[in-house]
């Protein structure tokens, strides 16, 4: 039975994305979201909504879908690597770039220079751009500090776009990203210091929900990365991990071995970790951007990832040196024209497989009773539109908490 102060949602076009529905997206014709404060109370058949209820939006016929799930992201970062991005595209080699001081530890120079203020003001615009695709859930990782306070830096401005913004905020602790310049040849003192500085002390603080590591030849090695996760299991935090992005050192099996949140990247993922992966809960997470903007070859095993009913999310993996690409809606048309995903999988990739990989299963990324009133209504009727054209946003309204955050002024839209 309703409160006069729950909100009806009606006459829209619900792609629910959820569990409980069996056609396509979760599609679920002539039925209303009714909202109570934060959270979606119901999904009622539109035939029984009293007429007299005092507070109706009417949503015109247009498609609604659960608001969108970016779940890997660099967002916090200083600095950018466009002039490296043109000199390689002139000959210049990786390594002589990086012997010139460019690729990650350029991004940690301009990193540690930048105020926090800098690296706020900066990280609005590219989480700006998001919103304004309907995002409302975004992981936002460490990695551009590689040290205590340069690390707290980054998480404290990750948290602080929580406060001012209409979103919901995961922020991830990626130390292990790359070793610093002060740690050069020394990866496992580096290790260390995570180990027994970085990751409890802003653990107490509260400043992430999870542990990440580039786990590859030119990152740290899978017994490196094995450290990292026992320290973090010890402490009880999630784990996650940048795996088997350039080759196969195994790491979606350490991750299923911790039952850890997600497995990123995963292009040279082979059927023995697909297989770890399935008896775990991990999620397999797409990142188009960078397989395209590295000009990669190897996709990743997304037919075998299907067979073996693991799920899989798509993110956009924003970050300066590998992915400069702030749309989600981007990394859906890439998943789907350069690794072959259907539309709808896809879609259920930045909702439901997203949320899973934040640890929001049960209250993020579906259009159902109890889950969090987070969603996006489109200038569009079906979701394949959303990921078909970009360069239009057909974004109406993104609600956030049950409130409407400002409306696009659609001005050409009839
Ligand atoms: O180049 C950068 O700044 C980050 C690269 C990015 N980080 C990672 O672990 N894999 C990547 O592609
Ligand atoms: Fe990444």
């Amino acid at each position: 039975n309703l409160l006069a102060s729950d909100v009806i949602w009606r006459n829209g076009r619900l792609a629910t994305m959820s569990t409980q529905q069996k056609a396509p997206y979760g599609i679920i014709e002539r039925h209303a979201l009714i909202v109570r404060d934060k959270h979606i109370i119901a999904v009622t058949p539109e035939d029984q909504i009293p007429a007299q209820h005092p507070l109706q939006v009417d949503l015109q016929h247009r498609l609604v879908t659960p608001g969108l799930i970016d779940c890997h992201t660099h967002l916090v970062f200083g600095g950018d690597r466009a002039y490296e991005w043109e000199q390689r595209l002139n000959g210049v080699s990786y390594t002589e770039i990086s012997q010139n001081g460019g690729g990650i530890n350029a991004t940690v120079r301009a990193t540690r220079e930048a105020s926090p203020d800098t690296l706020l003001t900066l990280s609005q615009q590219r989480l700006r751009a998001l919103m304004d695709e309907g995002v409302t859930t975004v992981e936002i990782k460490s990695g551009y500090g590689l040290d205590l306070i340069n690390e707290e830096k980054q998480l404290r401005v990750a948290q602080q776009l929580a406060r001012q913004n209409a979103v919901d905020i995961s922020p991830t602790l990626l130390s292990a990203h790359t070793t610093p310049p002060e740690y050069r040849g020394r990866a496992d003192a580096y290790i260390d210091l995570i180990c027994e500085e970085i990751l409890p002390q802003l653990w107490d603080k509260k400043l992430f929900e999870s542990v990440d590591v580039f786990c590859e030849s030119v990152g740290f090695s899978l017994a490196q990365s094995e450290k990292l996760f026992a320290a973090a299991h010890r402490l009880g935090i999630p784990v996650r991990g940048h795996m088997e992005q350039l080759s196969n050192l195994g790491g979606s099996q350490l991750v299923a071995s911790y039952r850890g949140l997600s497995t990123d990247h995963i292009e040279h993922l082979d059927e023995t970790g697909i297989q770890a992966l399935a008896h775990s809960q991990t999620v397999a997470v797409l990142l188009p951007g960078a397989f395209y903007f590295l000009r990669e070859t190897q996709r990743p095993p997304v037919e075998m990832l299907l067979q073996y009913h693991v799920p899989m999310a798509v993110a956009s993996d924003f970050n300066p040196g590998t992915s400069p690409f702030a749309s989600l809606r981007l990394a859906m048309n890439m998943a789907c024209v350069q690794f072959g995903l259907t539309p709808e999988e896809a879609w259920l990739g930045v909702t439901r497989h997203a949320a899973q990989a934040l640890n929001r299963q049960h209250s993020h990324g579906q259009l159902a009773a109890g889950f969090q009133a987070n969603f996006s209504v489109w200038d569009a009727e079906k979701p394949v539109e959303i990921i078909y054209e970009l360069g239009r946003n057909p974004l109406y309204q993104r609600v956030y908490q049950g409130h409407p955050t400002a409306k696009k002024p659609n001005e050409d839209a009839q």
